[in-house]
């Protein structure tokens, strides 16, 4: 049998080496890159270096960006979420409605509040009403209560076009059912009064995708605070349509933890009849990760305590 563990050479004793005998009848491994150093502090410092360096490189590849997942595409969440203290300026504002102040800020994610079914009818609806969009960008809505649907570079009225053909009762009636549960849903995550929160606008269904953007409105991937971009809003929600990985790719939400020096971000990946619900003060900066393939569908659904600025349910009579 042939014997592979390789003997070392034993080092030559030279004349002038003054060691111990027993350290050199040890065998001696030869250090590969050179001499190892004999001074102690010397030693010391690099093998903290060195365990630095393993540390950083680790916390680097494993924490992935610097992301934490807060819903995963392939997992199933009764509910999951995070509360983070409240923007002064937010607290400020809603105190004005009372009955709508959450007892806490921050956002769940929960798959059990709208059925796959529910999701796949609006889901249809979307892509029935995109293909009429002829979209330039990456980005096109359609805002069932405004009539507002993106056309090529520009959005235009599609009530007014006569083009409202492709809404059917079921649409609107599931369109309903799915924002009064998710109007409960808020309510109940974030300890507020269901009758004090109000549908308001713009509350839209979206298709984003990969290609270029052309107007601003194409640049979905910005850090954003909604109540900097729509002022009536208190409790933002999104309905996801479609899956990540699958349908598309990239596309995933992220929460950021810091608008200004955003080190981390809390990622929310998007799944059919997924509901994502937040505050939408400075305390829930976010933004959407670049598609870079296929088409994700999602609505965002937004609430206010201000009953001034609500908006009703679309209906046939208003749609035709
Ligand atoms: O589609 C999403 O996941 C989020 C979109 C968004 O940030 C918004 O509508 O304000
Ligand atoms: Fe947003």
């Amino acid at each position: 049998m042939v014997n592979d563990v390789k003997l070392r050479k034993k080092p030559q004793k030279s004349e002038n080496d003054h060691s111990n005998k027993s350290t050199q009848d040890k065998d001696e491994i030869k250090p590969k890159y050179g001499p190892m150093p004999r001074n102690t502090t010397f030693r010391v410092l690099s093998r903290g270096v060195m365990i630095i360096g393993v540390m950083v490189y680790v916390w680097y590849y494993s924490n992935g960006k610097r992301e934490s997942s807060l819903a995963k595409q392939n997992t199933i969440y009764q509910t999951r979420g995070q509360h983070v203290d409240c923007h002064p300026d937010f607290i400020n504002e809603i105190k004005g409605f009372p009955g709508c102040v959450p007892k806490k800020c921050g956002r769940f994610v929960s798959d059990r509040i709208v059925t796959e079914y529910e999701a796949d009818i609006l889901l249809w609806f979307a892509k029935r009403g995109m293909a009429l969009t002829n979209v330039s960008g990456g980005a096109a809505i359609i805002d069932l209560h405004s009539g507002t649907m993106s056309y090529q570079d520009k959005f235009m009225n599609f009530y007014r076009a006569n083009l409202s053909y492709f809404i059917t009762p079921t649409d609107l009636h599931t369109y309903k059912g799915v924002r009064e549960k998710i109007q409960s849903a808020v309510a109940d995550f974030f300890g507020i009064n269901v009758d004090s929160l109000y549908l308001t606008h713009p509350t839209f269904f979206s298709r984003l995708s990969n290609k270029e953007a052309v107007t601003l409105n194409d640049q979905y991937w910005h850090i954003h605070v909604d109540k900097h971009t729509y002022e009536s809003f208190h409790y933002t929600t999104l309905l996801y349509l479609n899956d990540y990985e699958t349908d598309f790719k990239g596309g995933r939400f992220m929460f950021v933890n810091d608008f200004n020096k955003p080190t981390k971000n809390i990622t929310v990946e998007p799944r059919k009849g997924r509901v994502s619900m937040f505050t939408s003060g400075a305390e829930n900066p976010h933004f959407v990760e670049k598609v870079s393939e296929g088409q994700r569908y999602a609505i965002t659904i937004s609430f206010t305590c201000n009953e001034k600025k609500k908006i009703n349910d679309p209906t046939m009579k208003t749609s035709h």
